[in-house]
């Protein structure tokens, strides 16, 4: 039986996803000068519906004019059924950010139609597409969202990102320490976006004065094998970026192992003990995608 994913995306670190307001001019120059790993040029929830033409503008220029150095950029517009969905979508195919990210997605039809709508602004084949998990039936069902990464056409799909404050909004459910109520859509979301070799991003953490809060919440998304967080404040990069990343303890034991199997009698051998554990050669496919995320972490520094 083939084992998924089939095709997973190329390894490229996503610790620290850092949404900034489109309509936040201070916010936008803040953002080129910060250390997150990608920047979320929001253009959906955090601007007001006066703001969403002069936001759009602003974000476009800059994405154009390549003002946020070497991090990925991605621009979230506003969703296909609104008055300002469309223009968005014209607009990013333009400035040619990293990635385009769908708010509200429900389906992969969803997916297909956005990367129709691209294909069809003449937008470079490595604009990418990222899809919310954050309604009701994509929590339920985040592998049909996933699903586009399957379909016949390139849908550009590479990156899942949850959205907890919509998910808190629409389920009723309350968002307390430990996040007990979104596991199953946190997990959910994981095992979809493994099964079709996407990124996978936790939402935001709001406690903004509560770093002891907003670091459980990260070694918690990582636990759960998230790629990184979505973050709301500057201040929240530098724990995103050292808890999602592989720390001296992990990288020595992955030498340990890779190492281990190297050696002449373990060449053979499907499972070994090594530091008085079982360890198989999964573990140390484990091991070589630790060093290389650590590897691609030191050359994005
Ligand atoms: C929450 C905030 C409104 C707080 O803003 P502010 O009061 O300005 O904070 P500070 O004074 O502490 O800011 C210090 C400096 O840092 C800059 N700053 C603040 N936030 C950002 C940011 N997100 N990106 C870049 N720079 C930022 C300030 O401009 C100050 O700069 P300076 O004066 O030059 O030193 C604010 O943090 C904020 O707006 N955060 C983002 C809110 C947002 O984008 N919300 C939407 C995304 S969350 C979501 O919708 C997820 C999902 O869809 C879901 O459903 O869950
Ligand atoms: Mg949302």
């Amino acid at each position: 039986m083939q084992q998924s994913p089939k095709r997973a995306v190329a390894l490229r670190p996503r610790r620290s996803i850092l949404y900034v307001p489109g309509s936040n001019a201070r916010a936008l120059d803040k953002a080129a000068g910060l250390p997150a790993d990608g920047l979320i040029l929001d253009l959906e929830d955090s601007v007001a519906p006066d703001m969403k033409d002069p936001a759009r503008r602003a974000v476009a220029e800059r994405v154009a004019a390549r003002a946020f150095g070497g991090r990925e950029v991605i621009v979230r517009v506003n969703g296909a059924d609104t008055p300002w969905g469309a223009a968005d979508l014209a607009a990013v195919a333009e400035a040619g950010p990293d990635a385009v990210l769908l708010p509200k997605v429900e389906s992969d039809d969803e997916v297909i139609e956005a990367g129709r709508v691209l294909d069809r602004l003449g937008a470079p084949a490595t604009l990418s597409l990222w899809a919310m998990i954050e309604t009701p039936l994509a929590a339920l069902r985040p592998e049909q969202v996933a699903a586009a990464r399957e379909a016949e056409v390139n849908t550009r799909l590479t990156c899942l990102v949850v959205g907890t404050n919509d998910l808190a909004k629409v389920t009723r459910a309350r968002l307390k320490p430990g996040r007990a109520a979104f596991m199953p859509y946190l997990t959910a979301a994981v095992a979809a976006a493994r099964a079709y070799g996407l990124d996978v991003i936790d939402g935001v953490c709001n406690a903004l004065d509560d770093p002891a809060a907003f670091e459980a919440e990260c070694v918690d998304g990582r636990d759960l094998g998230m790629d990184g967080k979505t973050l709301i404040h500057p201040s929240q990069i530098e724990a995103a970026n050292r808890v999602f990343a592989p720390d001296a303890g992990e990288i020595a034991e992955a030498r340990r192992i890779i190492d281990a199997f190297s050696l002449p009698e373990n060449r053979s051998r499907g499972a070994i003990a090594l530091d008085g554990r079982m360890v198989e050669r999964l573990h140390a496919d484990i091991a070589r995608r630790t060093l290389a995320l650590a590897e691609a972490i030191a050359a994005a520094s």
